[in-house]
């Protein structure tokens, strides 16, 4: 018999009631909303169900929400409004936490939770919106879930789940310099498929891992939901616990040292066995770019955009073609030196403070090329105070970048209706997904670190800063 993992601990500690065939009914111990999941506070009002655990609960604004300076009208689509208002009266009525618009604690749920401590080790965490798995860069199983889930989540504590597969990536090899977790979790999506994670839980793992800070690790986390993983999750270490220690919502006095020593007791045993392992040398990567539309279509920055007639399979084949004519790119061209037309910082993925201080050191003393249209959009309120502490907007600023309020911003554009790159634009952005009209009709979205976002804003074709 083997050793337990990190999944099977955290698992098992919440389990209420196992059904037999591989399925369970969970505890949850944190929900968190954003307006888009309004309407769970209107259909349990209706239903008469009262929310039990409202200190469990938090609410946020991010997807909809005016990201340019001022924040103008507060939302950028029509009905924009609405969802917020709803948001706010159900959290008013309920009595949970809710970080509206202009409190100091607003952002992107997936930047705010593990900000807030309000995501812990150990805890299950989860979120109306696909890229929870963010959190589990803390150690805990976090995914996305419905409305339907989410309203039955609020009123019951519990969610039922069949138990995911494991999966171990192993990071291994000396990090070359400039290597970004960004281009870590892009090339692993480019070697196991935007299906790979396919009914998996993923635990990243090896010393690369164990080098990374947490907002790395949340960023690696972020991208689980592209490999189309269940969740994603890294043990907890004292990197994380440094982290943690003294947020708003982390536990304090005895309760953290209790917090802490069964924490201690949640990584994986040296003995545990996986479905599947992989092993990723680090050490012979480039920084990544994806050339397609999907995060799977990515290559190494000196490398060429493939021929669909290499591909493995008609389906593969067929994907590619697609996607080379809607990027208005030809297999063979190179990556590198492809004019662009915008860049974007942001997004649960890139807006950290650690992801602003890396762009801010490349955009220092330099301004952004004629033409480009560069925004960088905190993903979070107390991220933007602290970068504007550290003179980062300056920086930003001096370059030529919009510096936006926090939000998701241009990442998904609040939808078709919200605010969007220019028809055909070519952007370099620090996002998640490269799908086709996200980001506006026609876009054409690469998807890279924020250095490479920041270094090809500079050179005003895809490029990537120099200590890369
Ligand atoms: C709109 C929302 C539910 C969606 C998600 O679940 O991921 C969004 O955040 C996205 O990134 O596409
Ligand atoms: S930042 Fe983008 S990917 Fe993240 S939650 Fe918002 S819209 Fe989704």
């Amino acid at each position: 018999m083997g050793g337990e993992t990190l999944l099977d601990k955290i698992w098992r500690d919440h389990v209420i009631r196992d059904f037999g065939d591989n399925t369970y009914l969970l505890h949850v111990d944190r929900a968190f909303l954003h307006e888009l999941a309004a309407v769970a506070f209107e259909s349990l009002k209706n239903a008469r169900r009262p929310i039990l655990s409202p200190e469990l609960t938090f609410a946020t604004v991010d997807h909809l929400l005016d990201t340019t300076p001022g924040r103008g009208d507060d939302t950028i689509i029509p009905n924009g409004k609405d969802f917020i208002q709803k948001l706010r009266a159900g959290a008013r009525e309920t009595g949970i936490s809710f970080f509206d618009i202009d409190t100091a604690e607003q952002g992107i749920v997936h930047v705010i939770a593990p900000e807030q401590a309000v995501a812990l080790p150990g805890t299950v965490f989860v979120c109306c919106d696909s890229h929870t798995s963010t959190i589990g860069g803390l150690g805990a199983l976090a995914w996305g879930i419905g409305t339907t889930d989410i309203e039955h989540v609020m009123a019951t504590g519990g969610i039922v789940q069949t138990k995911p597969q494991t999966m171990r990536v192993n990071f291994t090899g000396a990090l070359p310099r400039g290597l970004t977790a960004k281009d870590l979790i892009l090339h692993l999506i480019g070697e196991i498929s935007a299906d790979g994670g396919n009914g998996y839980a993923i635990e990243y793992a090896g010393p690369v891992i164990e080098q990374l800070g947490v907002e790395e690790r949340l960023s690696i986390c972020n991208m689980s939901i592209e490999l189309s993983a269940r969740l994603g999750l890294i043990a907890p270490d004292d990197v994380t616990y440094e982290y943690l220690a003294g947020r708003p919502y982390a536990p304090k006095g005895a309760q953290w040292d209790m917090a802490l020593s069964y924490w201690r007791s949640l990584p994986s045993d040296p003995s545990a066995q996986y479905d599947r392992v992989i092993d990723i040398d680090c050490s012979v990567l480039t920084p990544q770019v994806t050339w397609g539309t999907s995060p799977e279509h990515v290559i190494g920055f000196h490398d060429h955009v493939p021929d669909p007639s290499q591909a493995e399979t008609k389906r593969e084949q067929a994907s590619m073609s697609r996607a080379l004519d809607y990027m208005e790119l030809k297999p063979g061209m190179r990556i590198a030196g492809l004019p662009i037309n915008a860049a974007f910082i942001g997004s649960c993925t890139n807006s950290r403070l650690s992801d602003l201080r890396a762009a801010a050191k490349v955009l220092e003393g330099r301004k952004i090329a004629e033409g480009v249209m560069a925004i960088c959009s905190p993903g979070s309120a107390q991220t933007k105070r602290l970068a504007e502490a550290e003179g980062i907007d300056r920086i930003f600023k001096d370059a030529g970048f919009e510096w936006r309020e926090s939000g998701c911003s241009l990442c998904m554009s609040g939808g078709a209706g919200g605010e969007r790159f220019p028809d055909h634009a070519r952007v370099v952005s620090s996002t998640n997904r490269n799908f086709e009209h996200r980001q506006g009709r026609n876009v054409k979205s690469h998807l890279a670190s924020p250095e490479t976002v920041a270094a090809s804003a500079v050179a005003g074709r895809i490029a990537i800063a120099e200590h890369q």
